[in-house]
């Protein structure tokens, strides 16, 4: 039977939370195609704060990796904006020019941010907070800047003035209201609030409306209504949203708000449903997660023809993701002619607890500085219960008790992903989970703002006692109990040589593994056995599968290796003949000195190769990449060694060596150090008859500088001293760690004493000739196999 075609439009959190639903229900139903206007697969948007606050990293608040599409057969098309949709011929179309038709249309286009129309707002160094673009954009103004204003105290704004504060700038936050977040908390809340941050260094500036942003390019700061200015070299517009519904209107959908939709996330239009915070839905648009996710639970149900009483709306709780702050907040915040209130003010405390009661039930609640109750306030409300109820399990509360002991078993403790206690529990005991990690791969609990993680831990040690260790080791990844070092040595011992032996053998809880697992499996089989362990090309990222980078566009980007960053009159020749033939995009010099040709599609890949006979720049796997050099001293006059050659001859070395993560090299011949080797994995710089030899530093967004190693005298030693380190790296580094990482976390003087001791530095080496020994250039390989030919590139020869 034909599949049925399932259109997304949006690759944002709600959207992919209703596929995700759907492929619970359905696997094989749909034949699933995402539009995605942001670069990159489905992420965690709430934690783009804790990015700011410097908590977590980019990297680490993916939802769902690229593979996960790849997996479900998921057709996904990042960068790539859906501009018209024609419902009568049930089609949706592109700004790249794509078709694509329809069974069933999914709008989950979210919202923008609100941006003051004011005189000045498109200068320089104005920018919202929604996505990972405005997030590296203030990470890097904070690097040059000093002073950031940020219009609006609401959640985002004060979340965005934390992370600037950490970030190390001065800020002052310009907020309408006389107090903070006047839509989720009450005066005296919002007057606790304020100075706690004041205390944590921010500056309010309240009942103040901007009139101009100040500045000739860039911003310089703000005037307001009353005539006063204050500079800025930043200025964070965080001032609500507005639902992305012209893709809608255009289409002739009804639009309040945002898009109408009725209890099935049905839109006046046949076929095409709205999700998350884009739909309207009984007159209320969502701003919040929670909800969202229980549109898309409602929608998955009805699109799969369950039997479902649909999405009857929610109650929303909010708490603010700033460190050092406690503040909750559900239901009705204000008091009303037919509202009772309990109130708690403790000074000593400093905490607030105001409940309110109308008919007898409970109605909302805020609370300041002890958020302990928040969770059962919130499952209370919701299921309507009598304020009676909520006083007697007060009084029966042990104050030293968690409050998880004392909830019922439906009450809700992951507001975000609506999962209960009781789900909780039975999934901890069926599925022998054992850490907090574990029970969000199982159950989503904790999947979002993380606010739930303390109560899920005390679910653990509820229910397990003294089997759970609330200091849990860092495991793999959450098919295994155990932690890197124990598979490794597991591995050795009973010398397991293949991703699926380890995983039967020392008992994975999915069949298959996961793609957090797979790769690590790999990579660790093939350090461990460089000789014996086959590469499982199946368990490898993507680009590493097609040895091309994809671009958002889903063509690719081929580097050949160049040497060094040297090349000559003939191979550029070869180049420009290939970018010709092949209707390159763009050629690009890169970073690393070498040339990047763009827009490739995937069938032309082995024929661009075979065209260009170079070997692969490996631009794209987790091993060496490049090694920049700068002239050196046959034609620099500050020049005192060949740092060109001594580049080449690190290159070639150690070319195509499989590595935890990327690593990138600078060679120079001067202290001048024009090859940047101060923040590359390893660096070199000559001076007069000596080497020196920088480890473990790093250029991105997490800027390191690298440290000094050893000096040495020839180019033999630092050939031999750069294989010791990276020996011990891989041997030693957790998978996608970079050498940053690992020698913050291992400490310098640990891997001076192993690569100073001459026994271990000869063995280290050793080992690194053996992983090297196997090494074969990819681009070839694939162009000598038939079958990966077929398989991977759809059966295209080389012309
Ligand atoms: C910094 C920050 C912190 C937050 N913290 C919290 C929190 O603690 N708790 C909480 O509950 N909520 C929080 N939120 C709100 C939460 O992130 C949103 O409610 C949620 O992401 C909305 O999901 P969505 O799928 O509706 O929209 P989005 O996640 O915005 O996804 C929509 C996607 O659709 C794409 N798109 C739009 N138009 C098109 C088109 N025509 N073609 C293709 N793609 C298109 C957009 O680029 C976007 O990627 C926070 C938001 C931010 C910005
Ligand atoms: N922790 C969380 O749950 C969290 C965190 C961040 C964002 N979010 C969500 O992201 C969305 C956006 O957040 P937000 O804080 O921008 O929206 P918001 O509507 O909650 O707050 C905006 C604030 O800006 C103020 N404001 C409006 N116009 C102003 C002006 N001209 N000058 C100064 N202040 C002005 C308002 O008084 C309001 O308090 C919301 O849906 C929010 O729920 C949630
Ligand atoms: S690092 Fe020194 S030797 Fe090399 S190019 Fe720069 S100035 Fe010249
Ligand atoms: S409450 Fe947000 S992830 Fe659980």
């Amino acid at each position: 039977m034909e599949k049925k075609k399932l259109v997304l439009i949006g690759n944002g959190m709600a959207g992919i939370r209703t596929i995700e639903e759907i492929l619970k229900l359905l696997p094989e139903e749909f034949e699933i195609t995402v539009f995605g206007k942001e670069p990159y697969p489905n992420y965690n948007r709430i934690q783009l704060s804790k990015v700011l606050q410097g908590d977590t990293e980019i990297k680490d608040i993916t939802l769902n990796e690229w593979d996960w599409y790849e997996e479900n057969n998921i057709r996904l098309y990042p960068g790539e904006t859906v501009t018209k949709i024609d419902k009568d011929i049930q089609t949706v179309y592109t700004d790249k020019g794509k078709e694509t038709p329809y069974d069933y249309l999914i709008i989950a286009t979210g919202s923008n941010p609100f941006m003051l129309p004011l005189p000045g707002a498109d200068k320089e160094g104005v920018t919202a907070f929604r996505d990972i673009e405005d997030c590296e954009k203030m990470i890097h103004a904070s690097k040059n800047y000093k002073r950031a204003a940020v219009i609006g105290g609401g959640l985002l704004g004060l979340e965005a003035a934390r992370g600037l504060l950490n970030l190390g700038m001065e800020v002052d936050v310009i907020h309408i209201a006389d107090y903070l977040m006047e839509r989720q908390l009450d005066r005296s809340a919002g007057k606790l609030l304020q100075e706690e941050l004041e205390a944590q260094g921010m500056n309010f500036l309240l009942e103040k409306q901007t009139a101009e942003i100040l500045g000739k390019k860039r911003v310089t700061g703000l005037r307001f209504n009353d005539g006063g200015k204050i500079p800025a070299d930043l200025v964070v517009m965080a001032v609500g949203i507005k639902p992305n519904v012209q893709l809608a209107k255009d289409t002739g959908l009804e639009i309040n708000r945002g898009i109408v939709v009725n209890d099935h996330m049905e839109t006046n239009v046949p076929n095409i449903y709205a999700v998350g915070e884009c739909a309207e839905h009984n007159g209320m648009v969502y701003g919040l997660v929670a909800p969202l996710y229980e549109q898309g639970q409602a929608l998955a149900k009805h699109i799969c023809g369950m039997n479902h009483q649909g999405y009857k709306g929610s109650v929303l709780s909010t708490q603010l993701k700033v460190s050092g702050v406690n503040v909750f907040s559900t239901g009705l915040i204000n008091e009303t002619d037919q509202t009772k209130s309990i109130k708690v003010f403790d000074e000593w405390r400093n905490t607030y607890k105001k409940i309110l009661v109308e008919d007898d039930k409970l109605a909302g609640a805020v609370l300041f500085g002890d958020t302990k109750e928040g969770t059962k306030l919130l499952s209370l409300i919701k299921k309507g219960a009598n304020v009676e109820e909520y006083l007697e399990s007060s009084q029966s509360q042990d104050d030293n008790e968690s409050i998880v002991v004392s909830m019922g078993d439906e009450e809700v403790i992951c507001g975000c992903n609506g999962v209960t206690k009781g789900t909780i529990v039975n999934a901890i005991k069926t599925q022998n989970l054992t850490s907090v990690e574990e029970v969000k791969g199982c159950t989503n609990a904790s999947r979002s703002c993380g606010t739930c993680k303390s109560l899920v831990a005390d679910l653990l040690t509820h229910t397990l006692g003294d089997e759970y260790e609330a200091d849990e080791k860092e495991t793999v990844c959450a098919c295994t109990d155990l932690s890197r070092d124990e598979v490794i040595a597991e591995i050795k011992e009973k010398h397991l040589t293949h991703s699926r032996e380890v995983m039967n053998v020392l008992g994975w809880k999915t069949e298959e593994g996961c793609s957090k697992c797979k790769p690590a499996l790999n990579y660790y089989l093939g350090m461990v056995y460089p000789k014996e362990h086959e590469d499982e090309r199946e368990s490898r990222f993507v680009n590493e599968r097609l040895h091309a980078n994809i671009q958002k566009d889903g063509t690719y980007s081929v580097v050949p290796r160049m040497y060094g960053g040297v090349t000559n009159a003939e191979d550029l020749r070869t180049i420009a003949d290939v970018a010709e033939k092949y209707d390159v995009g763009m050629i690009k010099l890169t970073g690393g000195q070498r040339i990047d040709l763009l827009g490739i599609k995937k069938e032309d890949l082995p024929s661009v190769w075979k065209d260009l006979g170079m070997p692969s720049g490996y631009a794209y796997g987790k091993t060496l990449r490049t090694v920049k050099t700068c002239v050196g001293a046959e034609f620099c006059r500050f020049g005192t060694q060949d740092s060109t050659g001594m580049g080449i001859k690190l290159e070639k070395k150690f070319e195509g060596l499989n590595t935890p993560h990327k690593v990138k090299m600078g060679v120079s011949a001067c202290p001048r150090n024009c090859a940047e080797g101060g923040i590359k994995d390893v660096g070199v710089i000559g001076l007069d008859g000596v080497w020196e030899v920088y480890v473990g530093g790093n250029g991105g967004t997490d800027l390191r500088k690298a440290d000094l190693l050893a000096k040495v005298k020839t180019e033999d030693e630092v050939l031999e001293y750069t294989a010791a380190f990276l020996q011990y790296y891989r041997e030693n580094a957790r998978y996608l760690e970079r050498t940053s990482h690992f020698v913050e976390r291992v400490g310098l003087e640990l891997i001076q004493e192993v690569v100073f001791n001459d026994e271990l530095r000869q063995e280290l080496c050793k080992r690194m000739d053996d992983a090297l020994s196997v090494y074969k250039e990819p681009w070839n390989e694939v162009l000598e196999s038939e079958t990966t030919l077929r398989d991977l590139y759809e059966k295209v020869h080389a012309k």
